[in-house]
């Protein structure tokens, strides 16, 4: 098990529990889409609406390849640190830990981060972990495929790949995430809370792909602001609204505000798979979409543009804010 030098760390580093909503945790259901139902389409629209938000079950993505990843990234995660760091390409993508992004964030987290389209190549080593991967994120760039087709038949939009062709286009900026977050044994220290594995944010891409071992920590806010555990389940799928998707449905979809929080007795394995579109992509309200005199609640942007500036953001910030329409614009 990799220790993550605890006693040296600084807690308040760690943007502990620096919540912009309120902090009670409630017990509202997680809406589950059972991908078998014909009735998936609209549910998941009702679910995008509602929570930004839900778990995929029925999905025939086999458990085998989630788990046969699971095991990869642990035994990647249990080299000694000089051998990981050897996965540390320029920043952003590659081994990470503790830091998030570049713009001061913390967590009790150590990560890869790879560019899916395609997975890198950075070492013999790493031989079984990326073929481990490749079939992983085979399996789920189909998944999110087929997910966003089910969302444009739901919003009745023509053509139902108006979405997928993006993240299918051969120049989709998609990347994909192994998360690990060792026990964290010192919630006393924190007052009894735990401690911030990944702090609160929102995607920036279309959508989000989860699949985490069966280790609790995942929160996503509501609506009214209060935040709600989502029970592990290592056999389904969650899948996030992200920012790109709450624009390209101008508003009626939210993206989801979610964050991590470490467990002080269990490790957590997450692996998400972000699906954007070719940077060079216009994101802008689906023509489609929009009512009669609908007008979009954005600035005209590039994914390239949205990116630059969200990168450049903590996790925490609104990132969409410097690109919504002011009330009178
Ligand atoms: C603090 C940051 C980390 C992040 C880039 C950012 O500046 C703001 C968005 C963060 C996020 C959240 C979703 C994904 O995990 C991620 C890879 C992404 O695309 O945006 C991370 C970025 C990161 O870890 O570099
Ligand atoms: O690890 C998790 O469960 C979620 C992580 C996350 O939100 C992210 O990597 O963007
Ligand atoms: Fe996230």
């Amino acid at each position: 098990m990799v220790v993550l030098s605890h006693p040296t760390l600084d807690f308040n580093q760690y943007s502990l529990l620096r919540s912009t909503c309120k902090p009670t945790a409630s017990f509202a259901e997680i809406p589950e889409i059972d991908l078998s139902d014909p009735n998936a389409k609209s549910n998941i629209v009702k679910a995008c609406e509602e929570f930004g938000f839900f778990k995929l079950v029925n999905h025939r993505v086999p458990i085998e390849l989630m788990t046969k990843l699971e095991d990869e990234s642990l035994c990647f995660f249990k080299l000694s640190e000089s051998e990981k760091d050897k996965a540390r390409p320029p920043h952003p993508l590659g081994y990470g830990c503790k830091n998030i992004g570049s713009s001061g964030d913390k967590g009790w987290i150590e990560y890869l981060l790879l560019n899916a389209n395609p997975l890198p190549i950075f070492s013999q080593n790493s031989h079984t972990f990326l073929c481990a991967a490749e079939e992983y994120v085979t399996a789920v760039k189909k998944l999110s495929s087929q997910v966003v087709e089910l969302i444009a038949e739901g919003l009745k939009m023509e053509p139902r790949n108006a979405i997928s062709k993006l993240l299918n286009d051969e120049k989709a900026d998609c990347c994909f995430r192994v998360n690990h977050y060792p026990p964290c044994p010192e919630p006393q220290a924190l007052g009894g809370r735990n401690m911030i594995g990944f702090g609160e944010h929102t995607d920036p891409q279309i959508i989000s792909v989860l699949r985490s071992n069966n280790s609790t920590g995942l929160q996503i806010c509501l609506r009214d602001g209060a935040w709600v555990s989502v029970p592990p389940d290592a056999g389904a799928f969650f899948v996030n609204v992200g920012d790109a998707l709450q624009v390209m449905t101008n508003g009626r979809f939210k993206s989801v505000k979610h964050k991590v929080l470490a467990d002080p007795n269990r490790e957590r394995v997450s692996m998400i798979y972000f699906g954007g579109p070719p940077l060079s992509e216009k994101i802008a309200p689906l023509p489609q979409l929009l009512e009669e005199g609908e007008e979009s609640l954005y600035k005209e942007f590039t994914w390239w543009e949205y990116k630059t500036a969200a990168y450049k953001t903590k996790l925490a910030d609104h990132r969409l804010g410097a690109f919504e329409k002011s009330p009178n614009s």
